[in-house]
């Protein structure tokens, strides 16, 4: 199967190289523009993939079409390749936060039956461990989720969740990689502030944070399960549970994730 990629930008590239790196796609097959020839072609030879000449040329080239750019810019981009896409029907694949599959077929063609798939992926594809949500209209066939299934895998996990979900899936899993950061940041800040170089603090708090998810994965406990074991009675670590949740840790977290999932809604309109 050819794939394209309509925008070569942090998240294509990210993508692309971990397809290459599963083995289970060979470079040759997978083709890219950019918001112009010159950056695609240079985009395309660090990824060792081809670049098209321009959106309509790669539309006509591949059997499924990944639309990553921003979403403001995809009413652009669909109004130029809307014809060729009728004509050539390729699966048509859009990983774009709040656009929604009617969103997205409207700006296709309002008469047209073509397949389309969202998938909201995170980052963390960078190292083959994303975490990626696919749904489809009526038109996608089990033969063609399952090949676009094995694109998302071949850079980490998937889901089949229904639409409805999408928004919420892409606050605890498309956003989170940022709060996930600035959690790690605050850690390292506050070592620092007891007097730790901030390169080491913030080393020791990202392994920290990663061995907490491997453990996690690994045992059959829940969280709070395993908040219990950290805390000895009378300890450190429940003085500090008791200080954060006297600032709402909990509800401050869960605030900002409704107001990531207000705005995917509006991303939508
Ligand atoms: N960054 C993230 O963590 C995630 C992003 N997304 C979604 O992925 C999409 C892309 O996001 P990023 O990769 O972060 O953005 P980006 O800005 O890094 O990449 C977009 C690329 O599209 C190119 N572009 C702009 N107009 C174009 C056109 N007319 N034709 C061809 N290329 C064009 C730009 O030059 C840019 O390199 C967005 O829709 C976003 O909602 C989804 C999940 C996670
Ligand atoms: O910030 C955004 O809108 C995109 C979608 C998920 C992560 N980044």
């Amino acid at each position: 199967m050819k794939i394209g990629f309509i925008g070569a930008g942090n998240m294509a590239q990210a993508i692309i190289k971990g397809m290459v790196a599963s083995g289970s796609f060979k470079a040759s097959n997978i083709f890219l523009t950019a918001s112009t020839s010159e950056r695609a072609q240079q985009r395309a030879q660090q990824l060792g993939v081809s670049a098209s000449l321009n959106n309509t040329s790669l539309v006509k080239e591949v059997d499924c079409l990944i639309l990553a750019v921003k979403p403001n810019k995809f009413e652009g981009v669909l109004a130029e390749i809307g014809s060729v896409l009728v004509e050539k029907q390729p699966i048509v694949v859009s990983i774009a936060a709040g656009l929604t599959l009617d969103t997205l077929a409207n700006l296709i063609s309002e008469h047209s039956a073509q397949k389309i798939i969202r998938v909201m992926p995170n980052m963390n594809v960078t190292i083959r461990k994303g975490v990626s949500a696919l749904c489809s209209n009526l038109f996608v066939s089990e033969d063609d989720i399952t090949a676009v299934e094995k694109i998302f895998q071949s850079v980490g996990s998937t889901y089949r969740l229904e639409e409805k979900d999408f928004a919420n899936f892409t606050s605890i899993a498309g956003c989170s990689p940022a709060y996930t950061y600035l959690f790690i940041d605050a850690l390292s800040r506050a070592g620092v502030k007891n007097g730790l170089p901030k390169d080491i603090a913030t080393k020791i708090a990202a392994e920290t944070v990663l061995g907490s998810a491997e453990t996690l994965l690994n045992v059959e406990e829940t969280p709070w399960d395993m908040i219990d074991k950290v805390c000895s009675p009378g300890g450190t670590t429940v003085a500090g549970l008791v200080a954060l949740e006297d600032e709402k840790f909990i509800s401050t977290v869960i605030k900002g994730l409704d107001a990531t999932i207000k705005r995917d809604s509006e991303l939508g309109k």
